[in-house]
């Protein structure tokens, strides 16, 4: 075969019950109780010897399906597949290891599930080991194993088999720069041999500088297949198509909840409660020493939640002057979106207000900035006149020197 591996028409369809139940009720039954899913829909593609393949797709693409059906852990519901060649394949962290057992015994395991012989395998053994270079941790059983080192020896046992094919799906991304290196550079070696590799990675850069031919998959079906420098290119658009999509998308649902928010009365979505002003000891008390801590606390209830609603505040001298209002972009300033009871409370330190009264305001912007509703409206605190002398609002640090000259 001029080919390492050759697809024709490849579907997988995948089972979805709505109830666990009904997957058991169906083996009985002649109605079906399930919705059938594409993972894979009659994919066709033909894999010359020797390339470095990048497989790319977002998330349930049907990478990952691809290969499980390439190497054989899962079978197609449709379409014929035929591979030249000894497939070694590292897809999962736990693929293939039993986690009683040692890293040593796991490697026996593996590389008789592969179909190599023990006489082989012993030959490697010491190379694995070395390759895997996770010390003493070999003799331990794989459950007791970082996932970084279960990566590492599932990589040293996929790469020392002397595979025709290898493939390697996105385990790479749990281990550390330095074994990363070490992989690619395996893999490198692979190339040269002329072996057939498939790469699946989140990370363009290392699919861009590995790969020399790239496959992308969507919704279960190829898209294209060609050299990497091309398909990359029809790829970062898509991913920036779909981004400004997802932003398009967040604007229009902001834009909705203030339609809906104008449509519902305010106190249908969110409803305010129990404002209190607190001293440092928590009891309420709305009199404060200068420099005393002031605190503030409100309820609230989310009925409906509607996100980009933030909470903040205005204090002001008792003819309505502002003196401070808080920052009304932080993050940190949003209010929940679940719905049910939350409290907010804030803490002011070193007020430097001079004695008198003062009002505190509430409100809630909504996404665009705007204002949505007020939480306190302009209650009052005071400072007492018992420690302090000076005019003005707020207190200004100064010191005097007074010289003859
Ligand atoms: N055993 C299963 N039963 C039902 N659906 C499944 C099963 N395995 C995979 N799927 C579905 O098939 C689709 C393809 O999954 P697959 O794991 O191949 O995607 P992927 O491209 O590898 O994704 P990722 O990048 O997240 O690993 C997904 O929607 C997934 O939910």
């Amino acid at each position: 075969m001029e080919n390492s591996i050759e697809i024709k028409d490849l579907t997988k369809i995948y089972k979805i019950y709505k109830k666990p139940w009904h997957r058991v009720v169906d083996v009985f039954s002649k109605k079906k109780r399930y919705k059938p899913y594409y993972a894979l829909k009659d994919l066709s593609i033909s894999i010359p010897k020797g390339e470095a393949i990048g497989v790319l797709g977002k998330n349930g693409a049907g990478k990952s399906t691809l290969l499980k059906i390439i190497t054989g852990v899962t079978s197609p519901t449709k379409g014929n597949i035929s591979i030249d060649g000894k497939i070694s394949a590292l897809l999962e962290l736990t693929s293939g290891f039993d986690s009683e057992l040692t890293g040593i015994e796991n490697i026996y395991l593996k590389a008789l599930t592969i179909g190599i012989t023990k006489k082989e395998i012993e030959k490697q053994l010491q190379v694995i080991i070395d390759f895997a270079d996770i010390g003493e941790h070999i003799y331990q059983p794989v459950r007791t194993y970082s996932s970084g080192m279960k990566s590492r020896l599932g990589f040293a046992i996929s790469v020392n088999v002397d595979p025709d094919i290898l493939i390697v799906d996105e385990v790479l991304s749990v281990g550390d720069d330095v074994f990363k290196l070490k992989c690619i550079e395996k893999m490198e070696e692979f190339k040269k041999q002329g072996k057939t590799i498939f790469f699946v990675s989140h990370s363009l850069f290392t699919v861009k500088t590995f790969c020399n031919k790239c496959m992308w998959i969507k919704d279960g079906e190829l898209i294209s297949y060609g050299d990497t420098g091309e398909i990359m290119v029809q790829y970062e658009n898509y991913l920036k198509e779909e981004r400004s999509k997802e932003i398009e998308k967040k604007q229009q649902q902001a834009l909705e909840n203030n339609t809906q928010a104008q449509i519902l009365s305010k106190k249908e979505i969110l409803q305010f409660s129990n404002f209190a002003f607190l001293n440092a000891n928590g009891e309420k008390s709305n009199k404060y020493d200068y420099m005393e801590k002031i605190i503030f606390k409100v309820d609230y209830e989310v009925k409906r939640p509607m996100n980009g609603l933030r909470w903040c505040f205005t204090i002001r001298d008792a003819e309505t002057r502002e003196i401070f209002g808080s920052d009304k972009k932080s993050e940190d300033n949003l209010l929940k979106e679940e719905i049910g009871k939350h409290t907010l409370k804030v803490t002011l330190e070193d007020v430097m207000l001079l004695p008198g009264k003062y009002l505190l305001s509430g409100e809630v912007t909504n996404a665009t900035g705007a204002m949505f509703m007020s939480y306190s409206n302009k209650k009052p605190f005071y400072i007492n006149l018992n420690k302090f002398c000076g005019t003005g609002i707020q207190y200004i640090k100064h010191s005097y020197e007074n010289k003859s000259i």
